[in-house]
Parts: C-alpha cells; sequence; structure tokens
C-alpha cells in the first residue's frame, strides 16, 4: 500500500479510477505568516486526525522555495520528527489528512498537490471530492495534459495553470468556476494563502487567528488544539484570500442558500467542534433526544457505541429517564473503522475496537445507541457481543434516518447495494443485526434536532441525499457512466 503503482494500460488506468471512487472525508489546515508554520500545521492535522487516516502531507513556502514532505499514515507518526519539521521552513504552509475519495491510497495521490505554474508555485489540498472530476480529467489529458497522480484534486492545479487570466487568483477563480461537486481548498502561492468552499458549502472550513496570522482548518478543534481564535466560517461560494496585507474576500459566484453536509454533524467532524455556528455535541444529544421521543422502548440501561454514537446515547437517556451506562468500553488505540479501506479490515477493526462491559449489561433490557448504520458491520457484531455477555433484550436505535444512497461529495458511502438500508428493509435490516427491535431517527427528527421544524422538500437547508436521494449538484460523472452518455475510451480518444 506505501509505495506508488501504475496501472498496466490506459483501460486499466480509468477502470481503476473508476472503481476506486467512494471513501471518506479529509482535515485540510493552513497558516500564513507564522514562524512556526509547519510544526502548527502538524498540530492543526493532528487534532483533524478523525476525517482521515490513509495519509498526510504539509508543504510550506520560505519566501524563495516551496518545500514538500508527504507520509502514509498518520499524522503523530509522520511529523513528530523534529528533524521533518525542519525539512519545511517557512512562514507559510498547507496540510492535509487524506481519506481517498477518487484515486487510490498511493503516496503520489497525498495531498497538498503541487506544481510550479507560470505565476510560481502552487500548493492545494482539498477536502471533499468532484463530481465532474473524470469528465475534467478527461478533457484535460485528450488536450495533453500530463497528469502525476489520479485523483479528482489535480484538475485544479491543470485548470489554474491552463487559465488566461494573468493574476494568480484569477486564474484560480476560473478554475473553481470549473468544478461541480464539493470542495473546501486550501491553496498557497508564492504571495498567498487562499481557502474556498463550493457555491453550497457542502464541505466546512473555517478561519481562525493565532498571534495575528491567520488560519484555515476543516473544523474549530484544530484552532482549540493550538490556541487559535475562531474568526469565522468561510462561506458557501467565498474565496478567501489571505496575504501580508490582512484578508480579503471574493464572491464569484451567484448567491445561493448554504446546504451544509448534514452527515459533519452526524458522525464526521469532532464532538467539540462547532461547525455553521451550531455545537456537534450539542446537535448529537438533540438527535438523541428527538429519537427518544420517536422510538423509546421499555428498558434497563442505554447504551453508548462508541465513539460517535455518545452524545446520542445521552440524550436518548436524559429524554426516556432510562439510565445511561458505558456498556460497551472502546480500545483508543483503533482507528475509526468506518475509514478503513477494506471490508475485511472494517470488521477486523470492529472486534479489535470494542469489548462488551459485562458487569453493566448482564441481565439487563440494552438499548444501544449509534450515529450511524453503513453496512451493517458495527451493529451486528456489538448485538451478538451484548447477547454474549448476558443481556436479556437488545433494541437497536440510530440517531440517523436510513441511509439509502451513495454520496458522491467526499463521505465513505458504499455503492449503493453494499448499503444496508438500500437492501434490506427495517424488518430485513432488524433480522440481518439480530436485534429484539430496531428503529432510526427520522428526517424531520433530525431537522428537528438541527434547530428547523421539519425538512422543507421545496428549500432543504442541508444536504442530505443519503437519507432522501436529492443530491444538491450535478453528478456528470455518475451520468456519463450509467446514463447513456458515451464516454470514449483513452485509448479511442489516442487513436
Ligand atoms: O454500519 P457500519 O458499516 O458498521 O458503519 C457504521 C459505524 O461506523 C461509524 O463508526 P466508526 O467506527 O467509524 O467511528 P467512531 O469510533 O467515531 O464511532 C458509525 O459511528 C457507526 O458506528
Ligand atoms: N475525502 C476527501 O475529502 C478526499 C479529497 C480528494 N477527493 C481525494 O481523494 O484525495
Ligand atoms: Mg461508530
Amino acid at each position: 500500500m506505501n509505495t506508488d503503482s501504475h496501472a498496466a494500460g490506459a483501460d486499466d488506468f480509468w477502470r481503476e479510477l473508476e472503481a476506486d471512487r467512494l471513501h471518506e472525508e479529509c482535515g485540510v489546515f493552513g497558516i500564513f505568516g507564522h514562524p512556526d508554520a509547519a510544526a502548527i500545521t502538524a498540530l492543526g492535522l493532528h487534532a483533524l486526525q478523525h476525517r482521515g487516516q490513509e495519509a498526510s502531507g504539509i508543504v510550506t513556502f520560505d519566501g524563495n522555495r516551496f518545500h514538500a514532505e508527504k507520509r502514509m499514515g498518520l499524522v503523530g507518526d509522520s511529523f513528530s520528527d523534529q528533524a521533518v519539521i525542519e525539512r519545511l521552513p517557512g512562514t507559510a504552509a498547507v496540510g492535509h489528512n487524506r481519506y481517498s475519495t477518487t484515486g487510490e491510497t498511493i503516496l503520489r495521490n497525498v495531498q497538498p498537490l503541487f506544481a510550479e505554474l507560470a505565476t510560481g508555485g502552487f500548493a492545494v489540498a482539498h477536502n471533499g471530492n468532484l463530481t465532474n472530476g473524470l469528465a475534467l480529467r478527461r478533457q484535460l489529458v485528450a488536450e495533453g495534459a500530463i497528469c502525476q497522480s489520479t485523483t479528482d484534486t489535480e484538475a485544479v492545479l491543470h485548470l489554474v495553470a491552463r487559465s488566461q487570466r494573468n493574476r494568480f487568483l484569477d486564474r484560480f477563480i476560473d478554475a473553481v468556476r470549473q468544478l461541480e461537486g464539493a470542495y473546501a481548498f486550501v491553496a498557497l502561492s508564492t504571495k498567498k494563502l487562499i481557502g474556498a468552499r463550493d457555491p453550497l458549502g457542502i464541505r466546512p472550513l473555517v478561519i481562525g487567528e493565532l498571534d495575528g496570522h491567520y488560519i484555515l482548518a476543516s473544523e474549530t478543534c484544530a484552532l482549540d488544539m493550538i490556541g487559535a481564535k475562531y474568526i469565522r466560517d468561510v462561506e458557501n461560494g467565498e474565496v478567501v484570500v489571505i496575504t501580508e496585507d490582512g484578508i480579503e474576500s471574493h464572491k464569484p459566484f451567484p448567491k445561493q442558500a448554504e446546504r451544509p453536509c448534514i452527515f459533519e454533524f452526524i458522525y464526521f467532524s469532532r464532538p467539540d467542534s462547532v461547525v455553521q455556528g451550531k455545537s456537534v455535541y450539542d446537535v448529537r444529544k438533540r438527535m438523541g433526544v428527538e429519537l427518544a421521543r420517536e422510538s423509546s422502548v421499555p428498558a434497563d440501561v442505554i447504551v453508548p457505541i462508541p465513539d460517535s454514537g455518545v452524545p446520542a446515547a445521552l440524550g436518548f437517556s436524559q429524554q426516556s429517564g432510562v439510565p445511561f451506562e458505558l456498556g460497551i468500553i472502546r480500545n483508543h488505540y483503533v482507528g475509526r473503522t468506518f475509514i478503513q479501506p477494506t471490508q475485511r479490515i472494517r470488521e477486523l477493526g470492529v472486534r479489535l475496537k470494542h469489548s462488551a462491559n459485562r458487569s453493566r449489561v448482564e441481565g439487563k433490557r440494552v438499548v444501544l445507541v449509534d450515529d450511524s448504520l453503513v453496512r451493517g458491520t458495527t451493529s451486528v457484531k456489538i448485538v451478538q457481543m451484548m447477547r454474549d455477555a448476558g443481556a436479556t433484550e437488545v433494541h437497536f436505535r440510530l440517531a440517523s434516518p436510513p441511509i439509502t444512497h451513495s454520496d458522491y461529495y467526499g463521505i465513505d458511502t458504499p455503492e449503493r447495494d453494499k448499503l444496508l438500508a438500500a437492501r434490506l428493509d427495517l424488518e430485513g435490516m432488524r433480522q440481518f443485526i439480530g436485534a429484539d427491535s430496531l428503529a432510526f431517527l427520522s428526517v424531520d427528527g433530525l431537522y428537528r434536532a438541527m434547530g428547523e421544524g421539519a425538512r422543507d422538500p421545496a428549500n432543504p437547508r442541508f444536504t442530505d441525499h443519503c437519507f432522501t436521494g436529492d443530491y444538491p449538484t450535478p453528478l456528470t460523472d455518475l451520468m456519463n457512466e450509467t446514463g447513456g452518455v458515451k464516454q470514449l475510451s483513452l485509448l479511442a480518444e489516442a487513436s
């Protein structure tokens, strides 16, 4: 996994790109004008580790040259050595934690990506996924572009390079106008740190400040980690430019309502982060409250599935009046199972990660509360674990609606046929996971937890396609693959 591999032929290459599409999230971080830019970026990435664990990288600029260090694996393993930080001199830095959504888990796909352009060096780090990434790549390759990676993100470098505009910022804006899908970018040129969010603001990005120096980060937890002050969120469709003169805002897109991804609140973001002005922890607790209102059940104990099920279980317990107990203990040295690359490793991860706390569940009617059910890997194992530990009844409650649709915006929801709720009805799922009862939070209950009355189908406040199938942007690559629009193979294009 840690070495680059090249597909044997052009057809294999495109197949690999297409097959290797849906995984999870990423974390981005950037700082401008700080003498310890690389070390601070490493710390910021460490706080954002939950967003991606495959690989990380940092690019710095020292006023003269760009420097890059990219490694497979965890931030702590890659960037805790002083010698590595010393190889990253400079006062401006951008960093990235990767969980691949387009392109394999190989070193040459690790971000930030970097290129020497006519305007000077340019590094970019991307959280999200472009829904026309493949179409752009095909066009660029047909026009003679030489791609160095298999990620969707690389298209941005080429689009900036090919723009006919003079100023770097205008070229960057030219490039983002051609993108579809989800992106939160941090980018570094010789003079600027740039942050950009897609027109709907699907993926998060915040602005902070440390000792008078601006910071960009996926989540506020990265600011807290380094003692920086939160300034504001980058707005949907906004491009912010940070230079020695301060911060400038540009709005290159027609104004439209934001639609942040609701899954950030359910699962991805750290509970101590504040996303779009809302405490993730508080929102998750309210999801548990709504869930208990909708589907309470007589029981002796409410048991969270750690980690991300914990706040919802607290809310469920408070609303239902049934005591909360840590009936499952989580091993802290195992990463998130959802974001491991293969199903086999995911299954192994669940067994390594959770164990029953027998004294809290033996002889009890247990309500298990988790934030979400994706493939069902976690739930099957844990229901059995509770029964083995002597629970008399095991009820399963999910603090989000059934996930029936795949994601194309940077989340590791698999193809539909692997999503449990897309394959089975409620009773089928109950039987599959072996619980005595099963219930999910309703879509309106989820919106209530978010402080809305209910979901307004004419104007939904959030990107919620995983539950509703309502994709807020065109899915160009998917339509090209499945919608009858014939794409030429690379070989056919070349001949
Ligand atoms: O149905 P599944 O395919 O098992 O996926 C769902 C599980 O994955 C996530 O947890 P994860 O272990 O990734 O991370 P966490 O420790 O933050 O809860 C989520 O919280 C569910 O527990
Ligand atoms: N999960 C993400 O945000 C991934 C970013 C980018 N699409 C990649 O695959 O590298
Ligand atoms: Mg979990």
